[in-house]
């Protein structure tokens, strides 16, 4: 609920969220969890283009419509990193970060922002993190994007040891975020753990239980998110 003020009254209107996922099997666990009236789930594909494609083109027909989202959450499956995201747990970020947008360099990787271009990580509002974490027992931690699903010990430590506040990674948060970030609009990643970051096998991923992790996270969002104040960043 938002407190407005006009004309000398302070009135309520609701939050508006519009969460993204990549596939229809995750758009189609988080609505049915999610109990928060005015909420639009989508669909929009895997990876970060698609992600922001998807999110900014809901997001403008929105604001054209005169009724904008408070906040984007991007949602879904992602690798976790052992042992502190176990497969089956939620991860909510406390940073969004795209792990490989650069260049590679004789000397090693480098950050489009070392670039001089750009930026490489959005902040979610931290105190709705935190409730967010207490209300869901998701863990928080930085998420990354990736535009390639780790397949290697060697490229799971690389990042890691990049990034050692790195929970998860998944391939949609970041796009997610910058159209968020050109609405000027908040932003969440709320992720559900399928699979350890490392040596490929794709056979063991374990979507069932992670879609109903993440079911289960979204089913104790709403009231969280209904007495958020979106002015409270
Ligand atoms: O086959 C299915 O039933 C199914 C149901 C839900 C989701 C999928 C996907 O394959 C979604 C791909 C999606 O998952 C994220 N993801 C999951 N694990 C990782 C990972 O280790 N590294 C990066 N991304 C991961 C990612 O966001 C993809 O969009 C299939």
């Amino acid at each position: 609920m938002v407190l407005q003020a006009g004309k000398g009254q302070l009135t309520t209107s609701v939050v508006r969220v519009l969460v993204a996922t990549a596939v229809p099997a995750e758009r189609d666990a988080v609505a049915g969890a999610f109990a928060l009236p005015g909420a639009e789930v989508i669909a929009a594909g895997v990876g970060p283009a698609l992600a922001a494609a998807g999110t900014a083109t809901a997001l403008t027909r929105a604001a054209l419509e005169g009724a904008p989202y408070d906040l984007v959450v991007s949602a879904g499956i992602a690798g976790g990193f052992a042992p502190d995201a176990p497969v089956g747990s939620l991860v909510v970020a406390d940073e969004i970060t795209a792990a490989d947008l650069g260049a590679e360099t004789p000397d090693g990787f480098l950050p489009v922002t070392e670039l001089g271009f750009g930026t490489v990580t959005h902040r979610p509002p931290e105190a709705l993190v935190r409730e967010i974490a207490a209300a869901t027992a998701a863990r928080p931690g930085a998420v990354l994007t990736v535009s390639t699903v780790t397949g290697t010990a060697v490229r799971a430590a690389w990042l890691r040891e990049r990034h050692p506040t790195a929970l998860a990674e998944a391939m949609e948060g970041f796009g997610v975020a910058e159209a968020a970030g050109a609405h000027r609009t908040p932003v969440l990643e709320l992720r559900a753990i399928s699979n350890p970051v490392g040596p490929r096998d794709r056979a063991a991923w374990r979507i069932g239980d992670a879609l109903a992790a993440l079911a289960d996270g979204f089913g104790k969002l709403a009231p969280v998110l209904e007495s958020w104040n979106p002015h409270d960043q």
